[in-house]
């Protein structure tokens, strides 16, 4: 497998978003957490003992990683595993961990997974690693990563504006201890040093000192995965200074590790039952996750629709009426897109705040959100951290995807309602959602009919 396969590139096609056909009412299996899959990958690869990931998220970003680590020595086998209940039948895949090594080349795409997680690894080999990825990964901030590696002691060549591309010059060991970094722009930062720090001689310290931090629960989900991998991690929540992490150096186990459902990656689906009074089912939906996306239980219900949780998995239901909402997003902020195409389409004005760090994303999410719903007839104005959101009569035209997966998907929420949307580059939506396009039609079953949707467009 590579990352490159599914690569988007610069793809101009045009995807007719198919109209729903009524309330829809379907049960959708989505596929497994990017950011589970990436950081359990990254855990495995610097464990002392092999390792499982079962029902692995295999997609550009996660593909991408695992190639990364393959590139510095890591053995990773995909398997086909015919287990029963929550182990399988499935894909697993068997994480080997050796080197890392050098001298090896990554490709992290428009990963910030990738490009953040890995140049704490690549410290540790015993030779040099070359990042490099998109044209957008040139933009994407790094600085948190780059300065703290070298106040920890590691040689890094970049041309000097805090982003890709980059080479780490790893010695096979990082003496690691304090370090001060401002992660306002990106709480994968944090996430990054903490990941390889039970590799470090000293472990890590990391300070935030910045402005508030974004997506805490991020931050959370890799406390609790390295802590379920044997480290031990102390937190602001476990009654340390605010804004500090500490990691203590251990070996690290090989765990056995169940991906759950990527409840970022539920989101337009859920709206699809928001925005045409119709149901859908989540199955696998965890009763206890660090995923953000657990938050649109709340958000979707203060939308308007209802939720609940059964064996089945997570049961939401519209009613036709969307109601505007005030949300700070903030710790969610991966969310937005769809959030902001429901809005588009509720009888009241929403305000999405604490979202400004949106602009450094895959694109310029508040830009890239605000001209094309407005392209459709909408009124979205950006704000200094976020959007003002005044619904209006929507009519179609080509949403343009700036390769950018969640732009994509809001795009064909929006599609469900509003005659003639054509989606740009669906094929972005890869980045960590395999099949996309497939999981919508079965979802709309065989009401659903893409060609209305075209004949509507003119195109
Ligand atoms: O650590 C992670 O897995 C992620 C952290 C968040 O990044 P930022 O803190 O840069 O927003 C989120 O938006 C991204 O999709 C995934
Ligand atoms: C911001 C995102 O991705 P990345 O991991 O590339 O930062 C995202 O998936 O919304």
């Amino acid at each position: 497998m590579t990352g490159t396969e599914s690569s988007p590139g610069a793809d101009t096609a045009l995807w007719p978003a198919p109209l729903a056909p009524g309330a829809v009412d379907a049960t959708v299996t989505v596929p497994g957490s990017k950011s589970v899959t990436n950081r359990g990958l990254v855990l495995a690869a610097l464990a002392s003992e092999p390792g499982w990931l079962r029902r692995p998220l295999r997609s550009r970003d996660t593909l991408l990683m695992a190639e990364a680590l393959r590139a510095m020595g890591v053995g990773i086998e995909e398997t086909v595993s015919a287990g029963t209940g929550a182990d399988g039948p499935g894909e697993a895949w068997r994480i080997i961990p050796a080197g890392p090594q050098g001298p090896a080349a990554v490709d992290v795409g428009n990963a910030g997974t990738v490009m953040r997680f890995l140049p704490p690894v690549a410290a540790l080999a015993d030779g040099p690693v070359r990042f490099d990825g998109d044209p957008r990964s040139h933009e994407r901030p790094l600085h948190g990563v780059i300065d703290a590696l070298r106040a920890l002691g590691v040689r890094i060549d970049d041309d000097g504006r805090g982003c890709l591309p980059m080479t780490v010059h790893g010695t096979g060991a990082v003496a690691g201890g304090p370090v001060r970094i401002d992660a306002s722009s990106s709480s994968q930062f944090v996430s990054a040093l903490l990941l390889s720090a039970p590799r470090f001689n000293q472990g890590v310290e990391v300070r935030h000192v910045g402005s508030a931090l974004p997506s805490l629960p991020h931050i959370r989900m890799t406390v609790d995965m390295l802590r379920g991998a044997g480290a031990a991690v102390d937190t602001p929540e476990s009654g340390g200074e605010p804004d500090v992490w500490r990691v203590t150096p251990s070996a690290l186990l090989g765990r056995d590790l169940v991906v759950e459902p990527d409840l970022s990656n539920a989101a337009p689906f859920l709206a699809a039952a928001l925005v045409t009074g119709g149901r859908v089912t989540i199955p696998d939906w965890p009763e206890r996750t660090t995923q953000p996306g657990d938050e649109l239980r709340r958000i979707f219900t203060d939308m308007g629709g209802s939720c609940e949780l059964t064996d089945a998995g997570l049961v939401f239901t519209g009613t036709g009426r969307i109601t505007g909402i005030d949300a700070d997003l903030h710790e969610v902020g991966e969310l937005t897109p769809v959030i902001a195409a429901v809005a588009a389409l509720a009888d009241s004005e929403s305000v999405l705040r604490g979202i400004a760090h949106l602009r450094l994303h895959e694109t310029d999410r508040l830009a890239a959100l605000a001209k094309e719903i407005n392209d459709l007839g909408g009124d979205v104005t950006e704000t200094e951290d976020g959007l003002r959101i005044r619904p209006r009569p929507l009519h179609g035209g080509i949403f343009h995807t700036y390769e950018d997966h969640r732009l994509a998907t809001a795009a064909a929420v929006l599609g469900l309602v509003v005659g003639g949307v054509e989606v740009e580059n669906v094929a972005t939506t890869g980045k960590t959602l395999p099949d996309f396009p497939g999981l919508w039609t079965a979802m709309l079953g065989a009401g659903a009919d893409p060609a209305a949707a075209a004949a509507v467009s003119g195109s």
